[in-house]
Protein backbone atom coordinates (compact mmCIF):
# COMPACT_ATOMS: atom_id res chain seq x y z
CA UNK A 1 0.00 0.00 0.00
CA UNK A 2 2.03 3.34 -1.15
CA UNK A 3 2.38 5.68 2.06
CA UNK A 4 1.15 9.58 1.03
CA UNK A 5 4.73 10.51 1.92
CA UNK A 6 7.24 8.02 0.61
CA UNK A 7 9.26 9.36 -2.20
CA UNK A 8 11.84 6.58 -4.25
CA UNK A 9 14.30 8.08 -6.03
CA UNK A 10 15.66 5.60 -9.54
CA UNK A 11 19.01 6.48 -9.60
CA UNK A 12 21.21 8.42 -6.43
CA UNK A 13 23.66 10.87 -8.17
CA UNK A 14 23.54 14.71 -8.76
CA UNK A 15 20.56 15.34 -9.55
CA UNK A 16 18.96 13.14 -6.79
CA UNK A 17 21.34 14.19 -4.08
CA UNK A 18 20.27 17.99 -5.13
CA UNK A 19 17.05 16.93 -4.54
CA UNK A 20 17.00 15.19 -1.71
CA UNK A 21 19.21 17.35 0.10
CA UNK A 22 16.57 20.10 -0.34
CA UNK A 23 14.00 17.65 1.08
CA UNK A 24 15.79 16.54 4.17
CA UNK A 25 15.95 20.20 4.88
CA UNK A 26 12.54 20.95 4.46
CA UNK A 27 12.18 18.27 6.70
CA UNK A 28 11.36 14.95 5.02
CA UNK A 29 12.38 12.02 7.40
CA UNK A 30 15.13 9.62 5.86
CA UNK A 31 12.69 6.44 6.92
CA UNK A 32 10.03 8.31 3.90
CA UNK A 33 13.18 8.40 1.13
CA UNK A 34 14.25 5.21 -0.95
CA UNK A 35 17.00 5.53 -3.22
CA UNK A 36 17.54 2.77 -5.83
CA UNK A 37 21.42 3.22 -6.75
CA UNK A 38 23.72 0.45 -8.15
CA UNK A 39 26.91 2.17 -7.19
CA UNK A 40 28.50 1.47 -3.94
CA UNK A 41 30.10 4.84 -3.85
CA UNK A 42 27.62 7.05 -4.35
CA UNK A 43 25.03 5.16 -1.68
CA UNK A 44 28.18 5.57 0.36
CA UNK A 45 27.91 9.40 -0.45
CA UNK A 46 24.40 9.39 -0.15
CA UNK A 47 24.09 8.52 3.20
CA UNK A 48 27.34 10.69 4.42
CA UNK A 49 25.78 13.58 2.89
CA UNK A 50 21.74 13.22 3.72
CA UNK A 51 21.49 9.92 6.22
CA UNK A 52 19.75 8.21 3.50
CA UNK A 53 20.49 4.61 3.29
CA UNK A 54 20.22 3.46 -0.42
CA UNK A 55 19.15 0.06 -2.11
CA UNK A 56 21.55 -1.93 -4.41
CA UNK A 57 18.75 -3.34 -6.80
CA UNK A 58 15.09 -2.29 -6.72
CA UNK A 59 12.60 -4.67 -4.53
CA UNK A 60 9.21 -4.70 -3.23
CA UNK A 61 9.55 -1.66 -0.98
CA UNK A 62 9.39 0.27 -3.67
CA UNK A 63 5.52 -0.28 -3.67
CA UNK A 64 5.22 1.92 -0.80
CA UNK A 65 6.31 4.83 -2.42
CA UNK A 66 3.27 7.41 -3.83
CA UNK A 67 6.03 9.37 -6.07
CA UNK A 68 8.81 7.89 -7.72
CA UNK A 69 11.65 10.03 -8.59
CA UNK A 70 13.08 9.29 -11.99
CA UNK A 71 16.80 10.52 -11.91
CA UNK A 72 18.92 7.88 -13.97
CA UNK A 73 21.12 9.20 -17.02
CA UNK A 74 18.52 8.99 -20.14
CA UNK A 75 20.29 6.28 -21.99
CA UNK A 76 19.91 4.39 -18.73
CA UNK A 77 15.97 4.04 -18.38
CA UNK A 78 14.58 1.53 -20.20
CA UNK A 79 17.19 -0.96 -17.98
CA UNK A 80 16.20 1.01 -14.96
CA UNK A 81 12.19 0.88 -15.58
CA UNK A 82 12.29 -2.64 -16.29
CA UNK A 83 13.79 -3.48 -12.51
CA UNK A 84 11.33 -1.62 -11.09
CA UNK A 85 7.83 -1.47 -13.24
CA UNK A 86 6.49 -4.08 -11.16
CA UNK A 87 6.06 -1.83 -8.52
CA UNK A 88 5.55 1.59 -9.81
CA UNK A 89 2.67 1.41 -11.23
CA UNK A 90 0.58 2.74 -8.70
CA UNK A 91 2.71 5.82 -8.16
CA UNK A 92 2.91 9.41 -9.17
CA UNK A 93 5.69 9.53 -11.86
CA UNK A 94 9.03 12.68 -11.63
CA UNK A 95 11.55 12.83 -14.47
CA UNK A 96 14.22 14.99 -14.11
CA UNK A 97 15.58 12.58 -17.76
CA UNK A 98 16.22 14.72 -20.28
CA UNK A 99 14.95 14.14 -23.36
CA UNK A 100 12.77 10.64 -22.46
CA UNK A 101 9.15 11.80 -23.33
CA UNK A 102 6.12 11.57 -20.85
CA UNK A 103 4.84 9.03 -23.16
CA UNK A 104 7.65 6.43 -22.61
CA UNK A 105 7.72 6.77 -19.33
CA UNK A 106 4.27 6.16 -19.07
CA UNK A 107 4.21 3.01 -21.10
CA UNK A 108 7.54 1.82 -19.05
CA UNK A 109 5.78 2.12 -15.51
CA UNK A 110 2.50 1.75 -16.31
CA UNK A 111 0.96 4.79 -14.76
CA UNK A 112 -0.18 7.84 -17.22
CA UNK A 113 0.72 10.38 -14.04
CA UNK A 114 3.85 11.49 -15.21
CA UNK A 115 5.00 15.10 -14.89
CA UNK A 116 8.89 16.09 -16.43
CA UNK A 117 10.66 18.09 -14.40
CA UNK A 118 13.94 19.92 -15.98
CA UNK A 119 16.42 21.31 -12.69
CA UNK A 120 19.26 22.52 -13.03
CA UNK A 121 22.68 22.36 -10.31
CA UNK A 122 22.36 25.39 -8.68
CA UNK A 123 19.66 23.60 -6.67
CA UNK A 124 22.07 22.03 -4.78
CA UNK A 125 21.86 25.67 -2.84
CA UNK A 126 18.33 26.42 -3.31
CA UNK A 127 19.02 28.85 -6.25
CA UNK A 128 18.26 26.56 -9.34
CA UNK A 129 14.80 27.14 -12.01
CA UNK A 130 13.03 24.03 -12.52
CA UNK A 131 10.81 23.88 -15.75
CA UNK A 132 8.05 21.70 -15.51
CA UNK A 133 5.66 20.05 -17.64
CA UNK A 134 2.64 17.47 -16.91
CA UNK A 135 0.53 15.02 -18.75
CA UNK A 136 -3.49 15.84 -18.41
CA UNK A 137 -4.00 12.55 -16.46
CA UNK A 138 -2.09 14.39 -13.84
CA UNK A 139 -4.20 16.39 -10.85
CA UNK A 140 -3.56 20.14 -9.86
CA UNK A 141 -3.08 18.92 -6.37
CA UNK A 142 -0.55 16.73 -7.59
CA UNK A 143 1.34 19.10 -9.73
CA UNK A 144 1.14 21.55 -6.41
CA UNK A 145 2.81 18.00 -4.58
CA UNK A 146 5.81 18.08 -7.18
CA UNK A 147 5.58 22.31 -6.89
CA UNK A 148 6.40 21.47 -2.87
CA UNK A 149 9.04 18.82 -3.68
CA UNK A 150 10.81 20.84 -5.78
CA UNK A 151 10.54 24.50 -3.91
CA UNK A 152 13.72 23.88 -1.64
CA UNK A 153 16.12 23.70 -4.93
CA UNK A 154 14.83 26.95 -6.23
CA UNK A 155 11.93 28.17 -8.79
CA UNK A 156 9.88 26.41 -11.08
CA UNK A 157 8.28 27.14 -14.50
CA UNK A 158 5.37 25.27 -16.49
CA UNK A 159 5.37 24.87 -20.05
CA UNK A 160 2.37 23.67 -21.35
CA UNK A 161 3.87 21.79 -24.75
CA UNK A 162 6.19 18.90 -23.68
CA UNK A 163 8.32 19.93 -26.69
CA UNK A 164 9.28 23.13 -24.86
CA UNK A 165 11.35 21.34 -22.02
CA UNK A 166 13.87 20.41 -24.79
CA UNK A 167 14.54 24.22 -24.86
CA UNK A 168 14.41 24.53 -21.34
CA UNK A 169 17.19 21.55 -20.70
CA UNK A 170 18.98 23.22 -23.54
CA UNK A 171 18.77 27.09 -21.59
CA UNK A 172 18.60 26.32 -18.28
CA UNK A 173 19.36 22.88 -17.45
CA UNK A 174 22.44 23.07 -19.19
CA UNK A 175 22.93 26.38 -18.70
CA UNK A 176 25.07 26.74 -15.98
CA UNK A 177 28.28 24.96 -18.02
CA UNK A 178 28.15 28.01 -20.30
CA UNK A 179 28.02 30.16 -17.51
CA UNK A 180 30.92 28.39 -15.71
CA UNK A 181 33.00 28.39 -18.98
CA UNK A 182 32.20 32.09 -19.35
CA UNK A 183 33.83 32.37 -15.86
CA UNK A 184 36.60 29.66 -16.64
CA UNK A 185 37.42 32.16 -19.42
CA UNK A 186 38.03 35.22 -17.54
CA UNK A 187 40.22 33.48 -14.39
CA UNK A 188 42.47 32.30 -17.94
CA UNK A 189 42.59 35.36 -18.87
CA UNK A 190 43.21 37.06 -15.45
CA UNK A 191 46.18 34.87 -15.51
CA UNK A 192 47.68 35.89 -18.80
CA UNK A 193 47.18 39.06 -17.39
CA UNK A 194 49.25 38.29 -13.91
CA UNK A 195 46.44 38.67 -11.45
CA UNK A 196 46.79 35.93 -8.78
CA UNK A 197 44.38 33.06 -9.20
CA UNK A 198 42.42 34.21 -6.69
CA UNK A 199 42.52 37.72 -7.61
CA UNK A 200 41.16 36.58 -11.08
CA UNK A 201 38.27 34.37 -9.06
CA UNK A 202 37.07 36.95 -6.70
CA UNK A 203 36.93 39.70 -9.70
CA UNK A 204 35.38 37.32 -12.17
CA UNK A 205 32.67 35.50 -9.84
CA UNK A 206 31.33 39.24 -8.50
CA UNK A 207 31.16 40.62 -11.80
CA UNK A 208 28.74 37.31 -12.59
CA UNK A 209 26.92 37.50 -9.50
CA UNK A 210 26.48 41.57 -9.13
CA UNK A 211 25.72 41.67 -13.34
CA UNK A 212 22.95 39.02 -12.77
CA UNK A 213 21.69 40.79 -9.88
CA UNK A 214 21.66 44.01 -11.60
CA UNK A 215 19.78 42.38 -14.93
CA UNK A 216 17.02 41.13 -12.37
CA UNK A 217 16.63 44.00 -10.68
CA UNK A 218 16.65 46.40 -13.82
CA UNK A 219 13.41 47.25 -15.80
CA UNK A 220 15.66 47.79 -18.84
CA UNK A 221 16.86 44.73 -21.19
CA UNK A 222 20.45 43.35 -21.11
CA UNK A 223 21.33 45.56 -24.30
CA UNK A 224 20.62 48.64 -22.45
CA UNK A 225 22.69 47.91 -19.86
CA UNK A 226 25.44 46.43 -21.56
CA UNK A 227 25.57 49.96 -23.62
CA UNK A 228 25.74 51.67 -20.30
CA UNK A 229 29.12 49.94 -19.62
CA UNK A 230 30.44 50.52 -23.01
CA UNK A 231 31.89 54.18 -23.35
CA UNK A 232 32.87 54.95 -27.19
CA UNK A 233 36.17 54.00 -27.57
CA UNK A 234 37.10 52.48 -24.23
CA UNK A 235 37.83 49.48 -22.99
CA UNK A 236 34.69 47.82 -23.23
CA UNK A 237 34.18 48.84 -26.68
CA UNK A 238 37.69 47.12 -27.41
CA UNK A 239 36.54 43.85 -26.00
CA UNK A 240 33.16 43.61 -27.47
CA UNK A 241 34.16 44.43 -31.01
CA UNK A 242 36.68 41.47 -30.50
CA UNK A 243 33.76 39.23 -29.28
CA UNK A 244 31.93 40.20 -32.60
CA UNK A 245 34.55 39.74 -35.00
CA UNK A 246 35.20 36.46 -33.51
CA UNK A 247 31.00 35.90 -33.99
CA UNK A 248 30.96 35.08 -29.75
CA UNK A 249 26.90 35.85 -29.72
CA UNK A 250 26.00 34.25 -32.33
CA UNK A 251 28.16 30.95 -31.35
CA UNK A 252 26.47 31.13 -28.07
CA UNK A 253 23.45 30.70 -29.85
CA UNK A 254 24.45 28.01 -32.07
CA UNK A 255 25.55 25.94 -28.66
CA UNK A 256 22.56 26.26 -27.03
CA UNK A 257 20.33 24.95 -30.10
CA UNK A 258 22.56 22.02 -30.58
CA UNK A 259 21.70 21.01 -26.75
CA UNK A 260 17.59 21.43 -27.78
CA UNK A 261 18.42 19.19 -30.77
CA UNK A 262 20.89 16.58 -28.40
CA UNK A 263 17.59 16.65 -26.03
CA UNK A 264 15.08 15.84 -29.13
CA UNK A 265 17.68 13.22 -29.57
CA UNK A 266 17.46 11.44 -26.30
CA UNK A 267 13.78 11.82 -26.28
CA UNK A 268 13.80 9.24 -29.24
CA UNK A 269 16.38 6.93 -27.56
CA UNK A 270 19.48 8.38 -29.31
N1 LIG B 1 23.48 17.15 -13.92
C1 LIG B 1 22.66 18.11 -14.33
O1 LIG B 1 22.99 19.31 -14.37
C2 LIG B 1 21.25 17.76 -14.72
C3 LIG B 1 20.86 16.46 -14.96
N2 LIG B 1 19.58 16.18 -15.35
C4 LIG B 1 19.15 14.81 -15.63
O2 LIG B 1 19.25 14.08 -14.43
C5 LIG B 1 19.53 12.73 -14.74
C6 LIG B 1 20.65 12.26 -13.85
O3 LIG B 1 21.78 13.08 -14.10
P1 LIG B 1 22.95 13.19 -13.04
O4 LIG B 1 22.39 13.14 -11.68
O5 LIG B 1 23.80 14.31 -13.49
O6 LIG B 1 23.70 11.80 -13.37
P2 LIG B 1 24.54 10.88 -12.39
O7 LIG B 1 25.36 10.00 -13.28
O8 LIG B 1 25.20 11.69 -11.33
O9 LIG B 1 23.39 10.01 -11.70
C7 LIG B 1 22.76 8.90 -12.28
C8 LIG B 1 22.82 7.76 -11.27
O10 LIG B 1 22.00 6.69 -11.73
C9 LIG B 1 22.62 5.48 -11.32
N3 LIG B 1 22.08 4.37 -12.11
C10 LIG B 1 22.56 3.88 -13.28
N4 LIG B 1 21.78 2.83 -13.68
C11 LIG B 1 20.80 2.69 -12.75
C12 LIG B 1 19.70 1.79 -12.60
N5 LIG B 1 19.47 0.83 -13.52
N6 LIG B 1 18.89 1.92 -11.53
C13 LIG B 1 19.12 2.89 -10.62
N7 LIG B 1 20.16 3.76 -10.70
C14 LIG B 1 20.99 3.66 -11.76
C15 LIG B 1 24.09 5.73 -11.51
O11 LIG B 1 24.89 4.84 -10.74
C16 LIG B 1 24.24 7.19 -11.09
O12 LIG B 1 24.63 7.32 -9.73
C17 LIG B 1 19.85 12.65 -16.23
O13 LIG B 1 18.79 12.01 -16.89
C18 LIG B 1 19.99 14.08 -16.66
O14 LIG B 1 19.46 14.26 -17.97
C19 LIG B 1 18.63 17.15 -15.39
C20 LIG B 1 18.95 18.44 -15.14
C21 LIG B 1 20.29 18.86 -14.85
O1 LIG C 1 24.01 17.26 -20.01
C1 LIG C 1 22.92 16.68 -19.79
O2 LIG C 1 22.50 15.85 -20.61
C2 LIG C 1 22.13 16.99 -18.54
C3 LIG C 1 20.79 17.57 -18.86
C4 LIG C 1 20.85 19.01 -18.48
C5 LIG C 1 22.12 19.14 -17.79
N1 LIG C 1 22.79 18.03 -17.79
Amino acid sequence: MPSPTTIAFIGGGNMAGALIGGLRRSGQAVEHILVIEPWAEQRERLAQQHGVTALPAADASLARAALVVWAVKPQSFAEAAAACAAQVGGALQLSVMAGIRSETIAAATGSQRVVRAMPNTPALIGQGIAGLYARPQVSDDERAHVEALLAPTGQTLWVDREDDLDSVTALSGSGPAYVFLFIESMMEAARRMGLSDAQGRALALRTFAGATELAMRSEDPPAVLRERVTSKGGTTFAALESMRADGVGEAIVRAVLAAQTRAAELGRGG
